[in-house]
Order: C-alpha cells, then structure tokens, then sequence
C-alpha cells in the first residue's frame, strides 16, 4: 500500500475534498469547472465529480427521493475518497440539501481534509438564470421533488467557506476557491 505522505511526495501537494453544496443554479458547476481549470494550469491533480454527469453513469439508477438523493451522495463521498487516497483535489459540485446528510459526508473524512462550501445565492436569481430550464418545467408541474420548490434545501451553516454568487463575479469566486486550496494544500 502506497502511503498518503508517499502521493504527496510525487504529487507536490496534499490532497483534499472541496464539497460545494447550493440550490440548481447557484454555480456549482461553473464554479467547480473553472477553479479545476485553474488548478489544472498551477500542475495540481484534481478532479470534477459533478452530479449531472454521475447521475448519468454511476447512479443512474437513482432520483430525488429523500433516500435517493442520500444514496447517490453516498456514492459520490466514496468516489471522493477513493481520488482523496491517491491525493488528489477533489472538487464536488452536488446540490446536497440535507444538514444531516453533508454531516454524515463531513463525519467520512477528517477536518483537514474536507471544505464544505456553500455556494449562496437566492432561490429568486437561480430561477432566473434557470441555465437549464428545469425551474420552468418545476414550476409549471412537470418535474417533481425539485429543490427549492417542492423539496427542502438547508443553506449549510457551518461551511468552511462561502461564496456569493449572487453579489460577486465567477472570477472573484474563483479566486476564494484556488487561494483556499493552494494554501491548505501545500506541503
Ligand atoms: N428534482 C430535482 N431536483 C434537483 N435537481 C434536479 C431534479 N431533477 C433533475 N435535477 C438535475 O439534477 C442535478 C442535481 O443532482 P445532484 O446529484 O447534485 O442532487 S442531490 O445532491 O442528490 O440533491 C441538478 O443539477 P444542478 O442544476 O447542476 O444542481 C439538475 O440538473
Ligand atoms: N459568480 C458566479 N459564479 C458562478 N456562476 C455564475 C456567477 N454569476 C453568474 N453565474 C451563472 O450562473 C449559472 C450557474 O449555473 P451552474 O454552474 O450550472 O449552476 P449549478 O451547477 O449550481 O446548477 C451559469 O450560467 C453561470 O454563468
């Protein structure tokens, strides 16, 4: 077994997972995706595990239910983990409504290797970025346990870190992020 310190060594970095919970919208996507690209550019491993695109593979077979959603974050804490071993960045951008549920996430690795970040913004200018159309087609009954209309989201209370999509540019927030992951990271 390949020790934790030996990664770091060739790696130049330690690893850590950065969980970027927020309603449809807020950014998680965008945000994930351009602080990967910005780490990608400094030579630092990562990853994207993105909701959309595990939802599609891995855990297709899941939904919205309460249970549903627990299981496929589950699954992706587990993936998580599985990049951390190796020391990667791992950045997952994945609604993750529940308090409970991302405490469950926050119990599965230590406190120096976990950021909670919540990606705020108002449930009001999410649907009216609606990137994807789902607000409408929530709205209008055709999908149901939508987060934020018909199914509870829990702003995170305690996250590491914050950013505001709504009141500052992706750059800024960008920013926040890369800033936070090279100084936590550095060996
Ligand atoms: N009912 C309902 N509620 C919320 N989201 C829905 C729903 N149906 C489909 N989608 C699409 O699924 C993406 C959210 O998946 P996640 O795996 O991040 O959700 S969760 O953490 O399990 O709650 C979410 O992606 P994002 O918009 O990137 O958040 C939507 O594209
Ligand atoms: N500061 C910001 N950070 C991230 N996204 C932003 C910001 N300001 C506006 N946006 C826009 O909001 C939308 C967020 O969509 P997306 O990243 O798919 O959200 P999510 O993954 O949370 O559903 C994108 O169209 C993005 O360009």
């Amino acid at each position: 077994m390949i020790e934790k310190s030996e990664w770091n060594r060739v790696n130049g970095h330690k690893g850590k997972v950065l969980w970027f919970s927020g309603l449809s919208g807020s950014g998680k996507s965008t945000l994930a995706a351009e602080t990967e690209r910005e780490l990608f550019r400094r030579g630092i491993r990562c990853v994207v595990l993105d909701g959309d695109q595990l939802r599609s593979g891995i855990n297709r077979d899941l939904g919205f239910t309460d249970q549903d959603r627990n299981e496929n974050l589950r699954r992706a804490a587990e993936i998580a983990a599985l990049f951390l071993s190796v020391g990667f960045v791992v950045l997952v951008p994945m609604i993750s409504p529940s308090a409970e549920t991302r405490n469950t996430i926050r119990q599965r690795f230590g406190p120096e290797d976990y950021t909670e970040v919540y990606v705020k913004c108002s449930l009001e200018t999410c649907e009216q970025r609606d990137p994807k159309g789902l607000y409408r087609k929530a709205r209008s009954g055709l999908i149901k346990q939508f987060t934020g209309i018909d199914s509870l989201y829990e702003p995170p209370l305690e996250a590491e870190l914050t950013v505001d999509t709504e009141h500052e540019p992706t750059e800024h927030c960008v920013q926040l992020l890369v800033d936070s992951i090279l100084c936590d990271c550095q060996l």
